[in-house]
């Protein structure tokens, strides 16, 4: 589980500071897929950097867990990015003299896994990702589509427990893009990974269990309340005939002829209780629908 609490970001351009995160308070539970939209320059990068511990807050705390990333030493983030996050980029990032097979195990040789191991835990994770038939191909033998799948298995490869994805779909066409946010979300639901995406694709946020928008810095959730059924006309106040005084009662209901029944109560009126936004808050079982 994420906690932020007050993050600020300064940068310092030359002369002028900018602020690129201004308090960010946020909790992410452990398995929520969450969408983090917003315009250019509003610090969507920046919030990803915090949590992918390859930057630190200039103040405030960034908690994976119970350790602060703020605090951690440039090695233990080393270590504890190498461990728990895997990252996805717009730009695929891969090694372009490498094959797709050697670009994912070469993600396990910070972690001082074996080389048979290496490559074992490579051909499974590209298999995972529908590549186990191109693992000898380099990134520019790969369509682009097949060359974001390779980098998802490298950030897959380790194991982690949370998966950032920074416009994991920029530079694929439509069609590719459903197939590698079908992708990811298949990932997500079977790992109970904690996902993160940042996007300017709406469709691609629609996905989300959990939607974040962030301008200037500033941060919103913006997870749309789900809607309450509609509700059926509230029945009359009016007590039900036989509960009304005689005086009150039309003359032909006033004595009604003998076997005649009395008449109905009203239906109850539905109990259309508006239904909480839990996705904004609960943690994330990855469900079924997804
Ligand atoms: N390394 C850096 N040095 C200086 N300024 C930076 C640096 N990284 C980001 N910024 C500035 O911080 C602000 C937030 O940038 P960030 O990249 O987080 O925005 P973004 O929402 O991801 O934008 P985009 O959608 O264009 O990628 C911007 O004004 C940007 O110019």
């Amino acid at each position: 589980m994420y906690t932020l609490t007050g993050v600020t970001k300064t940068y310092s351009n030359g002369k002028k500071a900018v602020n690129a995160l201004q308090g960010i308070d946020l909790t992410i539970p452990d398995g929520q897929m969450v969408a983090v939209q917003g315009p250019t320059g509003g610090g969507k990068s920046t919030l990803l950097q915090m949590l992918g511990a390859l930057d630190r807050p200039s103040s405030g705390s960034v908690l994976l867990g119970d350790e602060d990333l703020a605090k951690a030493s440039d090695s233990r983030l080393t270590k504890l990015r190498a461990g728990n996050v895997g990252i996805v980029f717009q730009s695929f990032n891969l090694i372009a003299t490498l094959t797709a097979l050697e670009n994912v195990e070469a993600a396990l040789v910070p972690l001082g896994v074996p080389k048979a191991q290496r490559r074992e835990r490579a051909t499974a994770a590209l298999a995972s990702v529908g590549l186990a038939d191109r693992t000898g191909h380099r990134p520019a033998e790969l369509s682009g589509g097949q060359q974001q799948r390779v980098a998802i298995a490298r950030a897959l490869v380790k194991d982690p427990k949370v998966l950032l994805a920074d416009e994991p779909t920029g530079n694929l066409d439509e069609e590719t893009r459903d197939e590698i946010i079908a992708l990811l979300e298949g990932l997500w639901r079977d790992q109970g990974l904690t996902l993160v995406i940042v996007t300017h694709d709406s469709q691609v946020a629609a996905r989300a269990q959990r939607r974040l928008h962030i301008a200037k810095g500033k941060l919103r959730d913006t997870t749309p309340v789900p809607k309450a059924p509609a509700q059926a006309r509230p029945p009359a106040e009016e007590p039900p005939a036989e509960e009304r005084p005689a005086w009150s009662k039309p003359a032909d209901e006033a004595t009604p002829p003998a076997g005649a029944t009395a008449a109905s109560p009203a239906p109850a009126a539905s109990s259309a209780a508006a239904v909480a936004p839990t996705a904004a808050v609960s943690p994330a079982a990855p469900t079924d629908e997804a």
